[in-house]
């Protein structure tokens, strides 16, 4: 079932156009990343759907209704992880699924899901006890508890040394499926884009919309699966130069 559609969406900054008429849908469930040069419109993209932005013409549907300024189907998870330094990791986990339920439901929710997000020992930490892995592990259980149907991830492991990031993305492709929501992705990784999604898009910076489409239908994915994964990961370069290249 389509869960999300984004048709004809035109934005621009001071006259200058970032995203120009474009179209793509994402599946119910589906995990879905997007690549693309910097500047090509990715965070832009984001922000349009969570409403922070409005978009010129187009439009954003959800569950075939179309949705206009901020609404509750998004959750949107940035770079850095945002946790209050003053609250313990299970205070800032509840934080925005109050919202949602009555504290002692989000409460029951976040103690049922501390295990998987490798959290069990360190509810009743500060943030400033935590390694950067774990920090974002707590904000994506955060996010997660938002009850929002579609969560926007915007580099949500950029902060993070290669390592920690590795074992991030090997902790998400594990639960991926589990969270049972629908993702979209922002990522400069192609590697984990490759890794945890069904289908990548590639933004184009001079067209301002989809220059490519890739399925990824690996069901038994591992690190050996990835790094064999050259041809993919060439192609997909070769995208994103040749628009850069392009553009000169
Ligand atoms: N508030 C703003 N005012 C004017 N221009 C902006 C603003 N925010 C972003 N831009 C410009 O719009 C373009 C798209 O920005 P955006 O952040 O969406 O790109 P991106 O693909 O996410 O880039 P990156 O990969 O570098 O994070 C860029 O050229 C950026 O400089």
């Amino acid at each position: 079932m389509r869960k999300l559609e984004v048709s004809g969406l035109v934005f621009s900054y001071e006259n200058r156009k970032i995203l120009n008429q474009l179209d793509f849908s994402v599946e119910e469930g589906e995990f879905v990343s997007i690549l693309g040069p910097s500047g090509c419109g990715k965070s832009t993209l984001l922000k349009l759907m969570t409403g922070v932005l409005a978009p010129e013409s187009g439009e954003i549907r959800v569950d075939g209704e179309s949705i206009q300024g901020i609404t509750e189907h998004f959750a949107y998870m940035p770079q850095n992880d945002l946790l209050f330094p003053w609250k313990t990791i299970l205070e800032n986990v509840c934080l925005y699924g109050r919202i949602h339920g009555t504290s002692a439901q989000v409460k029951q929710e976040a103690e049922r899901q501390i295990e998987a997000f490798g959290l069990r020992g360190y509810e009743n930490e500060y943030p400033s006890a935590l390694s950067g892995g774990m920090r974002q592990r707590a904000a994506f259980l955060r996010t997660l508890l938002c009850h929002a149907d579609i969560l926007l991830l915007d580099e949500p492991f950029g902060a993070l040394d290669v390592i920690t990031r590795g074992e991030m993305q090997d902790w998400l492709l594990g639960v991926r499926k589990k969270m049972n929501r629908t993702v979209l992705l922002v990522t400069h990784d192609m590697d984990e884009a490759i890794y945890l999604s069904d289908r990548i898009l590639i933004l184009d910076r001079k067209s301002g919309k989809v220059r490519r489409e890739l399925c990824i239908t690996e069901k038994n994915r591992s690190r050996d699966w990835l790094y064999q994964q050259g041809d993919l990961r060439r192609e997909i370069y070769q995208e994103i130069m040749g628009e850069r290249n392009a553009k000169g």
